[in-house]
């Protein structure tokens, strides 16, 4: 009894303290648990992946790293063709040995972005991993690496920074294949991806269509001149033993007839490919950026871009700077002295002085599909 009472009386006194030390202790989860959310949240930010200007240019790969986690693998498989169709490719400017290597650049990097992430034990349950609700499907060469990273500014858009390729090259892998490689989004945000290829691959609309009828599709076309040279210069860039752009272009040199088979050529097509698009999806469906504008304009044409999301005007004049020397916009944050960003050394490359006869010839082989181009699109490009 004595024990009994002496334990109820320490019992009581003892409660209090008890009920202090228990309310501490949720109040502290509940501290630990806000943080935790908001480190994660942080983590999902957007932040400027590209190079600093001048001259020690820094590679995309390390720029990539500097962006947002998310798991992307590289999507290159061995080449198990012969050598018969190796070389045609190599002609045809597909084996796209260049364009893989920074692939292969920038999964490195947003990987170990991704392994910086874990380290730090970043892990937000309120994120999912979503297929794409919109995809940058074109053109090669059309300036789709600047729009990519211009809309990665944006708060409301996540993306992966390699291109998956799925549509064209891994379909057989699934569609839980592809929503791996996307990084985790928040609620209300827009998962992105580009793959330049898409556009002019022909199973890619109706593979596109399938995953969801209602995916947004954004093209940067360029001027179809300008973008052959440009393709035929990074290819040149890895294999500098390529024949010349002009034995390339004309199928006979004499007449004036230009190889529409050689890849260089037949993507700057754009009505052809345009049409195909068109037996899947209402043009309403596509935006059409243009290439030139998105340089000498890159506000007012991300202007477009974001309505065409249905996302708030955020990305703005502010966020970008000219840079003279580079001949590009550059990322700035704005009202902050911290240095622009550009793109990496792949991006703005010279080209090669190419006889204006066949430039010209070029144009006169283009303006039927330009003027074609424009009709189905609405818009003039002003390319003649
Ligand atoms: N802001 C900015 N900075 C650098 N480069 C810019 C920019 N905006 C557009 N461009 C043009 O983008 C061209 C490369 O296009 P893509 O990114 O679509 O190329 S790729 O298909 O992904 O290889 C690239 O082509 P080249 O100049 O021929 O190299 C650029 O002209």
């Amino acid at each position: 009894m004595e024990y009994s009472l002496l334990c109820h009386s320490s019992y009581v006194s003892f409660q209090p303290v008890k009920n202090k030390l228990l309310v501490y202790c949720i109040m502290l989860s509940l501290w630990a648990y806000m943080l935790y959310c908001c480190i994660g949240y942080c983590s999902t930010m957007p932040s400027f992946m590209m190079e600093s200007t001048g001259k020690g240019t820094e590679p995309e790969a390390e720029l990539l790293m500097k962006t947002q986690a998310g798991h992307r693998g590289t999507v290159t498989e061995p080449d198990r063709r012969g050598p018969k169709a190796l070389s045609r490719d190599l002609l045809n400017n597909v084996n796209e040995a260049d364009s893989r290597a920074e692939d292969w650049d920038e999964s490195k990097g947003e990987q170990r972005t991704s392994e910086e992430s874990t380290a730090t034990g970043v892990v937000n349950g309120s994120e999912t991993k979503k297929l794409p609700q919109a995809i940058i499907i074109g053109v090669k060469k059309g300036g789709t690496r600047a729009l990519l990273e211009f809309l990665r500014v944006h708060p409301d858009i996540r993306a992966v920074g390699a291109e998956p390729h799925f549509f064209d090259r891994n379909y057989e892998k699934g569609l839980e294949w592809y929503r791996e490689l996307m990084p985790k989004t928040l609620e209300g945000q827009i998962t992105m991806e580009k793959t330049p290829s898409y556009f002019v691959t022909k199973e890619v609309p109706g593979r596109i269509h399938a995953m969801s009828k209602d995916t947004k599709l954004i093209v940067v076309v360029r001027d179809p001149v300008t973008r052959a040279v440009s393709d035929y210069t990074q290819t040149r860039s890895k294999k500098p033993d390529i024949p010349s752009f002009e034995s390339l272009a004309f199928k006979n040199a004499t007449a004036g007839l230009i190889d529409a088979t050689w890849s260089a050529v037949q993507i700057g097509m754009y009505a052809r490919h345009l049409e195909r698009w068109l037996l899947f999806f209402p043009v309403g469906h596509m935006l059409f950026v243009s290439g030139e504008q998105l340089i000498s304009d890159p506000a007012g044409e991300m202007a477009r871009v974001q309505e065409f999301l249905g996302l708030r005007r955020v990305v703005v004049e502010e966020h970008f700077h000219f840079n003279p020397a580079k001949g590009f916009p550059c990322l700035k944050k704005p009202a902050s002295n911290s240095k622009p960003h550009c793109l990496g050394k792949t991006k703005g490359r010279t080209h090669p002085n190419i006889h204006p006869d066949v430039i010209q010839r070029l144009r006169d082989f283009y303006r039927p599909f330009n003027k074609k181009f424009y009709h189905m699109t609405g818009q003039d490009f002003g390319w003649d």
